[in-house]
């Protein structure tokens, strides 16, 4: 870094055209040859109030901090002003952020959590420092070019087991070091799980989240709890190693959340299933090995677990994130697939799939929350650098009542979001069913309709920016555009909505009157 001091004399003396200074942060630049270059136009370096002079406010008003640490700018650095120091930095990789309402309280200075334990803020530590190394740079990469997440973040993932982590507590950890031993398998629980769920929605990039093996978080469970023990075991094993994929193949452009209506047709045949039929908006149908794939069949419904092979065909759907999700049109044409692929008893098709919603659901409403908290800073950031007639966002009294809302908002999801954690950690599966089916689908409702709520006001406080792709309000724009997967997948809202209250009306007690 450029060390050079200089006093504001004399860099109030490069003020024109080829001659062309500034001071931004008490760093001094020199923008001589890169202003004919500057996206923003020469006219606005050589304005008066700019050229030779301080331009902190302006600079900050106008652009992100990032983009004075590209290396191609960071270079046109070229010393400090004497006897002044920088006052802006980048939160360090891996660290918390110091903005009020950025991180939830039980990461905040000064307050406490009957919770979460240093267990799981060592985990949180140590999985924010990883996706923000290895997850990160890959994702925004594969979010510009649309491919597959790389191979090599599969293989960290395998590496320090958080493809294994990621499908919940229990035995399959076991002799597994977690995050290079962090967390011993036998303390992992559902505060961890939802530690990574929260961490990993933090870097708004909702197609590259869904890519990274959203599909085997909903496809691989079926396959663990009703799999035959070699078909299981083997799946498992690769896909834990990071060299496979597996998708959950539900919906059709015929049946959606009504399961019940599904047309694709396994018929029972000498040598096996034979399986017809087709399957729509299926995320990592491009890119997945395996498919778990309701069907029709003459008992009701079967839920088989399909390789990729002969009469398996998936096309990609364009959808309004990125197509690094994989998001298929997937048909089925005369598949043969054996006995031994069966997930479950024939006929019982409809309990397999239902098994998978709880925690499809809370693992979807753990990362929601997160992706909302992460707006709510950027709009705070924004709302306190951003000057209107000489004055700050934030002294409009309009934006203040709506930061009031979004805080309010996110606050509290997370703390329902960290008491349902915690009930899940204390009842086994029957019991999370019968309590909490209700309470997971009325979470995940409010998420998402809350998630909406901010992306429109997060959208009116950045103005134009928050619908452009690049720049100040890029991550305002991708969460108004992908903010709907949440509240689409895994359950629509009003359907959950209803199911919760169905579940609720189910328990009444015969002898409750006014
Ligand atoms: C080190 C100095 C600077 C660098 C490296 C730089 C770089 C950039 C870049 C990369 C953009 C594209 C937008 C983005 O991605 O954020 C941009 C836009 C812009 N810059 Fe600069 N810039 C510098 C200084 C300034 C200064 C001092 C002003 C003063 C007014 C300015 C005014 C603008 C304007 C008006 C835009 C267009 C913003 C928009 O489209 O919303 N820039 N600049």
């Amino acid at each position: 870094m450029a060390t050079k001091q200089f006093s504001a004399e004399d860099v109030a003396k490069h003020n024109k055209e080829g001659d062309l200074w500034v001071i931004i942060d008490s760093r001094v630049f020199d923008l001589s040859k890169f202003s004919g270059m500057h996206p923003g136009g020469l006219s606005v370096l050589t304005a008066a109030d700019v050229a030779g002079q301080d331009a902190t406010e302006a600079f900050f008003g106008l652009h992100r901090h990032e983009v004075l640490l590209k290396p191609q700018y960071a270079r046109l650095q070229i010393g400090v002003v004497a006897g002044a120091a920088p006052q802006i930095a980048p939160r360090a990789l891996g660290a918390l952020s110091g903005v009020p309402y950025a991180e939830p309280t039980w990461l905040s200075a000064g307050f406490h959590s009957p919770y979460f334990n240093d267990s799981h803020r060592a985990f949180q530590a140590a999985v924010r420092k990883f996706f923000e190394e290895i997850i990160l740079p890959d994702a925004i990469a594969r979010e510009e070019d649309g491919k597959r997440p790389s191979q090599a973040v599969f293989d960290e993932m395998a590496r320090t087991n958080i493809l294994a982590m990621r499908m919940g507590p229990g035995p399959h950890l076991k002799g597994r070091v977690l995050m290079g031993g962090i967390v011993k398998p036998e303390e992992y629980n559902y505060l961890h799980e939802m530690i990574m769920g929260q961490e990993g929605a933090r870097f708004n990039s909702r197609g590259y989240l869904d890519g990274l093996g959203g599909g085997t978080y909903i496809g691989l469970p079926p396959i663990i709890n009703f799999g035959q023990p070699a078909l299981r075991d083997k799946i498992v094993e690769e896909v834990y190693a990071g060299k496979k994929l597996v998708c959950l193949a539900i919906s059709e452009a015929f049946a959606g959340s009504d399961v019940a209506g599904l047309k694709c047709f396994a018929k029972k045949t000498d040598k096996g299933w034979l399986v017809t039929g087709t399957k729509k908006w299926i995320t990592n149908g491009m890119t997945a090995d395996y498919f778990t794939v309701g069907c029709r069949s003459e008992k009701g419904m079967v839920v088989l677990c399909i390789e990729r092979g002969p009469g398996v065909e998936t096309k990609p759907i364009k959808t309004s994130y990125s197509p690094t999700a994989g998001t298929a049109y997937i048909t089925f044409d005369n598949v043969l697939v054996p006995f031994e692929n069966t997930l479950g008893k024939d006929g019982f098709g409809l309990q397999v799939i239902l098994s998978n919603f709880n925690h499809e659901r809370w693992g979807m409403t753990c990362g929601s929350i997160s992706a909302q908290r992460v707006i709510v800073e950027e709009c705070l950031k924004w709302a306190t650098q951003r000057k209107v007639f000489g004055k700050p966002l934030t002294s409009q009294a309009v934006i203040r009542a709506k930061l009031a809302a979004m805080i309010s908002r996110v606050e509290s999801a997370q703390a329902w979001l960290e008491n349902v954690t915690y009930q899940m950690c204390h009842m086994d599966y029957k019991q999370q069913s019968t309590h909490l089916a209700g309470q997971i689908a009325f979470i995940k409702m409010y998420a998402t309709k809350t998630a909406q709520e901010t992306a429109a006001d997060a959208v009116q406080i950045f103005g134009g920016r928050g619908i452009t792709r690049t720049g100040m309000g890029k991550h305002i724009e991708h969460y108004h555009r992908t903010v709907p997967f949440d509240s689409v997948l895994g359950g629509a809202e009003d359907v959950l909505g209803d199911l919760g209250v169905r579940q609720a009306l189910r328990k009444m007690p015969k002898n409750a009157r006014l």
